[in-house]
């Protein structure tokens, strides 16, 4: 009797351990869950300080084949601080009496990456980013230059799409989904559930075309709107008609997205290049987040554009079709830095609608999304006029 006894206190002890164990466990659990909503806020408010607009400048290497006729790299880099760069250039006039005329010129921008960076290097940058979209943000990168300055380079890197992001060229596009699956991962414990679904659309010549449609005889019959629609929630959304929506569950999934689109990518030649990218791509993940611990939902938007080349269009000797292709380029970039311009004044009239491509990202520009642009550049000294004009639009939008 008095064993029985014993061995019940013992087990109601026991049972008083294991409710006390269980409380604590879920006191750390709410605490954690609490944290990471803290994490979100603070993460925000220091992406807000460092700027909800930024501006990357990145100089690629001279490549083999490039020279500089002798002279120095018409850039300097400031050892001092990672946020200046130099441009210049020396004309000698021979009129005569040989007279040697230079100039300077000096830009400022959120970061200046030189040619020694690796892709690393920059996408610890992005990284944040890629954070604030999986936390509910609408995030947009451009890369912009001209043509053969390193855009593709530094989105999608030296596409090898079976290695995916482990391959020290990996461009922003495989470390960004690499990073999303990751960080998705470890945000289950929290509770976190994410849905993620990609898209890969370019723009050619103001038309919208799918790069992830396959089949040849549909694509050329189907018309893609862009379409502003209001989920169930209330939230806006800008849908393009008949385009591709895949829902991907692995990396390997979008790798082998990403190897669909890259063989759709429309070239065409011209003067600067023999094949240059003519159209702005735009890959997007859209990550739908739901706690079911918490209850909590979230939905942000990551969209990655590398934009066609910036040329002017008397450079790129451009007629005909070629020319018509520039003008849209031209067109369609000089609107996107008219719609940054405007987000930065606050106007009360924001002009998405006046490209296509604004009009597609406008949910992801503007309000609490971030944007970030790199202006790529390249060292040759044959560039000098491109570069200067390429910083000078970054200059702009910064
Ligand atoms: N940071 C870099 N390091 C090494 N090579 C680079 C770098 N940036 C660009 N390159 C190389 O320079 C060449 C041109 O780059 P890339 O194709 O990315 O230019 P682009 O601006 O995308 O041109 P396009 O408008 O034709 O698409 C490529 O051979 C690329 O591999």
């Amino acid at each position: 009797m008095e064993e029985c006894g014993r061995l019940t206190q013992t087990v109601e002890k026991l049972n008083n351990e294991i409710h006390n164990h269980l409380k604590t466990i879920d006191e750390r659990d709410a605490e954690i869950r609490e944290n990471e909503a803290i994490r979100r806020k603070l993460h925000n408010e220091v992406q807000e300080l460092k700027g909800n607009i930024r501006v990357y400048c990145r100089v690629r290497p001279l490549l083999k084949g490039e020279d500089n006729q002798d002279c120095d790299l018409p850039i300097t880099f400031d050892s001092n601080c990672d946020k200046n760069i130099q441009i210049h250039h020396s004309n000698t006039n021979d009129d005569g009496c040989r007279r040697t005329t230079s100039e300077k010129y000096d830009f400022t921008f959120d970061k200046v990456f030189n040619p020694t960076s690796a892709q690393e290097d920059i996408f610890l940058e992005i990284s944040q980013l890629v954070q604030s979209a999986l936390d509910g943000y609408n995030v947009c990168i451009f890369a912009y230059g001209q043509t053969g300055s390193g855009k593709t380079y530094t989105m999608e890197g030296c596409v090898d799409h079976n290695s995916g992001s482990n391959n020290a060229r990996a461009g922003m596009i495989p470390r960004t989904v690499n990073q999303i699956f990751t960080s998705a991962s470890a945000l289950s414990s929290k509770g976190w559930k994410y849905d993620i679904e990609a898209s890969f659309l370019e723009i050619y010549n103001e038309t919208v075309r799918d790069l992830l449609e396959d089949n040849h005889k549909k694509k050329e019959n189907i018309k893609y709107e862009i379409k502003l629609t209001k989920s169930s929630n209330g939230v806006n959304h800008v849908a393009v008609t008949n385009a591709k929506i895949v829902k991907v569950e692995s990396e390997r999934q979008v790798y082998d997205l990403l190897k669909v689109a890259s063989r759709h990518r429309a070239t065409a030649a011209t003067k600067c290049n023999e094949y240059s990218s003519r159209s702005h791509s735009v890959f997007r993940l859209n990550l739908i987040g739901s706690n079911s611990l918490t209850g909590q939902n979230c939905e942000g938007t990551l969209n990655l554009v590398d934009l066609a080349g910036s040329e002017r269009i008397n450079v790129s000797g451009a007629t005909g079709d070629r020319l018509n292709e520039a003008k849209n380029i031209n067109k369609s970039l000089s609107t996107l830095s008219k719609v940054i311009l405007s987000l930065a004044n606050k106007d009360s009239h924001i002009p998405y609608r006046n490209s296509k491509l604004t009009y597609l990202l406008q949910n992801s520009l503007g309000g609490n999304s971030k944007t970030l642009m790199f202006v790529n550049i390249s060292p040759s000294i044959h560039c000098f006029h491109e570069s200067l004009s390429s910083l000078r639009f970054a200059t702009k939008v910064s």
